[in-house]
């Protein structure tokens, strides 16, 4: 819990705010400025001993719970609605040229136009219809929707009001690398992660950036014809997109489409930069889900807090209000000096890896997920109860397991024939059976994957971004997964008296933790359980206290490769003025191997930014928005090595984070066994 611990960790900490006059200028000023509100809350930055840097939310005085502590107006947030319904309105002929309510222009954006140009706001909303489309919505993925809005700002430069934020996001601050979400992370790091679903994941997620990042969007920007070859995406097909929110596929006209010209102006969008907007949008975006219409913002400042988990242990929480405005309120009392924190949801490692690029260790909301078919099912119940002849399922057990489970009959787990599932995707968690619920899992509410916040009765619910990754986290986890405790449960009975009571109930309640049908048969299923536990930890080719030493000796590396970076990096002899003297230079451990200037006229100052080729930013060629200095300012093997680092690092985390997962889980079950062992004696 990196950040969570970091007011403590860490060694340096102060104001991220410059001396008044610099570029950028602090966010806290910028927003009371142009009409939000920021009461008794500063941005710190934090350098840890392993030499990383973070920023955090830190509460410059008390609050009580209630209070109101930044409220964010929708002009002064990003967000791809805002060009919707500009390209919308601009199409029907009503003329409104931007999202802007009247009257809030000057308040929000100073000199700059609030105002999106109808012909850009078309050429974006184009854009947006190629780009792939989850197979569960049909939609354009947001993250990419909203990338292409972050880059959008991003090429308007000073005529975008939004510049003063843009420069304080991660990769473009000086000194606060982009995050290193797991489609950003090396390969080499990616297998060491030792779990094949989240390889997976990843590996798609790296296909549709490298897609759309390298292939689709210069042919959709760069004046040339849809090139043979790109149909290949669309018919590989079996690409999870979890970018996507599901199954992606390609955008619908993207075949045949002619590019026009391009809403970035003069800004070379490369794979490299596209990825850092794809990582921006996923780390540090707000859902938006109702409302006329839904959408995904970020929200300055308040996009600076950390996530802590579980959701008790968050002392901030999100609202929306009426206008599209986003506040932060205290939701339990608060110290001056605390840290201010949110819970983005009840995200998995799995989840946080590629949404976010951390890991919580521990995480309250982990779980270690596998495939779990007919087969598994029959194999794991054998000789436990069914059928008296075969000692596996008995048919009347099959078939209520499947219709429970939403599976496929099939001993074989061969789905489609009776509509079910080949597999299903189940959990075993950490969660200490001490803490497991202890009503019916079916009582509580179905998850809403990332709703991070309580809305108002009348107003627009707020999330933070969803996880991306296969499962959605339910808010309440207990140590095994109800549908996998329901097929053992039913798969283990002796009696088909049980039948008829059980056709009547749901999974969840079959499948609840503090329920059971029969005590020798529960005593048995933990033991079942445990075997399955140990099986899987087994299959990991290291152990737990393998990577504890693995880690020891890479969180040396990192440290070592961060100070590597810091002494070879010279920082721009042109650059502007650091968000803070501290940070000057200490922007290498970006994954990006060169740094450009942009200067901001508007503002006066230049600040790093990372374009993938110095002067790729040509402001000038655009008629508007950045001009580029050409000063590199890190060396990029030193980089490379410091990202290098970090990934395995990261990587040798999160697979502890999953063997201790299994090792709680097997606590769980053999506490349970025991303690219903103990109850028999008794009786
Ligand atoms: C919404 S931003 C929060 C502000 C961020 N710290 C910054 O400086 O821009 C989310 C990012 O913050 C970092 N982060 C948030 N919570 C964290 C935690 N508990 N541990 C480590 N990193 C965290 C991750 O890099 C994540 O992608």
């Amino acid at each position: 819990m990196a950040a969570a611990a970091s007011s403590s960790e860490g060694r340096a900490s102060s104001s991220a705010s410059a001396a008044g006059g610099s570029w950028p200028p602090p966010l806290e000023q910028w927003l009371v400025a142009h009409g939000g509100v920021v009461n008794g809350v500063e941005l710190r930055q934090v350098l840890y001993p392993s030499g990383a840097r973070d920023r955090l939310l830190v509460a410059s005085r008390d609050h009580a719970p209630g209070d109101l502590l930044i409220s964010v107006p929708a002009p002064l947030q990003l967000r791809y609605d805002n060009i919707e319904v500009a390209a919308e309105a601009a199409a029907d002929g009503s003329g409104f040229e931007g999202a802007c309510p009247k009257g809030q222009e000057e308040e929000a954006g100073g000199s700059a136009s609030l105002s999106i140009p109808p012909a850009e706001a078309a050429a974006l909303l184009r854009l947006f219809d190629q780009m792939p489309r989850g197979s569960d919505t049909g939609a354009p993925a947001w993250q990419f929707k909203q990338a292409l809005t972050i880059l959008y700002h991003l090429s308007r430069g000073a005529a975008s009001p939004l510049l003063p934020y843009l420069a304080h996001l991660p990769g473009l601050a000086p000194g606060v690398p982009t995050p290193r979400v797991a489609m950003l992370m090396y390969d080499n790091a990616v297998d060491e992660l030792q779990y094949g679903t989240l390889v997976q994941d990843i590996r798609n997620q790296k296909y549709w950036l490298r897609h759309v990042g390298c292939h689709l969007l210069p042919q959709l920007t760069g004046g040339q014809q849809e090139a043979e070859g790109e149909g290949v995406a669309a018919s590989q097909g079996v690409v999870e997109g979890p970018m996507a929110q599901g199954r992606a596929q390609e955008g619908p006209r993207a075949a045949a489409t002619t590019s026009g010209p391009s809403p970035f102006g003069g800004l070379a969008v490369d794979e490299e930069l596209f990825g850092w907007a794809v990582a921006v949008a996923m780390s540090r975006c707000f859902g938006l889900s109702r409302g006329p219409r839904p959408t995904h913002t970020c929200v300055p400042l308040v996009d600076m807090a950390n996530h802590v988990a579980p959701r008790e242990a968050s002392n901030a929480e999100i609202r929306g209000g009426r206008d599209g405005q986003v506040a932060m309120y205290a939701k339990k009392q608060i110290r001056a000096g605390d840290e201010i924190s949110l819970t983005y949801g009840t995200h998995d490692n799995h989840n946080l890896l590629l949404s976010y690029g951390f890991t919580l260790q521990p995480n309250p909301y982990d779980g270690f997920y596998f495939d779990l078919n007919m087969e598994t099912i029959e194999s794991l119940v054998e000789g436990q109860g069914g059928d008296p002849d075969t000692g596996g399922l008995a048919g009347w057990q099959r078939e209520l397991i499947a219709h429970k489970l939403g599976l496929a009959a099939g001993a074989g787990g061969r789905g489609g024939a009776d509509g079910g599932a080949e597999s299903i995707r189940v959990y075993l968690s950490g969660v200490a059976a001490e803490a497991a619920p202890k009503a019916a899992v079916a009582a509580e509410a179905p998850a809403v994957a990332g709703s991070a916040a309580a809305a108002l009765d009348d107003t627009p619910a707020v999330a933070t971004p969803t996880g991306s990754g296969p499962v959605a986290a339910g808010p309440v986890r207990q140590p095994v997964d109800p549908r996998l405790l329901a097929a053992l449960r039913i798969g283990t009975l002796q009696d088909r008296a049980w039948e008829k009571l059980l056709v009547g109930r749901s999974v969840e309640q079959i499948g609840a933790w503090s329920s059971l049908l029969a005590r020798q048969q529960e005593i048995s299923i933990m033991q079942l359980l445990a075997a399955l536990a140990s099986a899987l930890y087994s299959s990991f080719p290291t152990t737990i206290q393998q990577d504890r030493q693995l880690l020891s000796s890479a969180s040396l590396d990192v440290a070592a490769a961060a100070a590597a970076v810091t002494l070879t990096t010279k920082p721009a002899a042109s650059a502007v003025p650091p968000v803070n003297p501290e940070a000057a230079g200490a922007g290498a451990t970006a994954p990006l191997s060169t740094t450009a200037a942009i200067s901001n006229s508007g503002s006066g100052g230049e600040w790093p930014m990372h374009p993938s080729q110095p002067g790729s930013v040509t402001g000038a060629a655009a008629g508007r928005g950045p001009t580029v200095g050409s000063s590199s300012s890190l060396d990029p093997a030193a980089a490379a090595a410091a990202a290098h680092a970090r990934d395995a690092a990261e990587a040798v985390r999160f697979r502890l984070g999953l063997k201790t997962t299994l090792e709680r889980s097997l606590q769980a079950v053999v506490a349970r066994a025991k303690e219903l062992d103990a109850l028999k004696q008794v009786r």
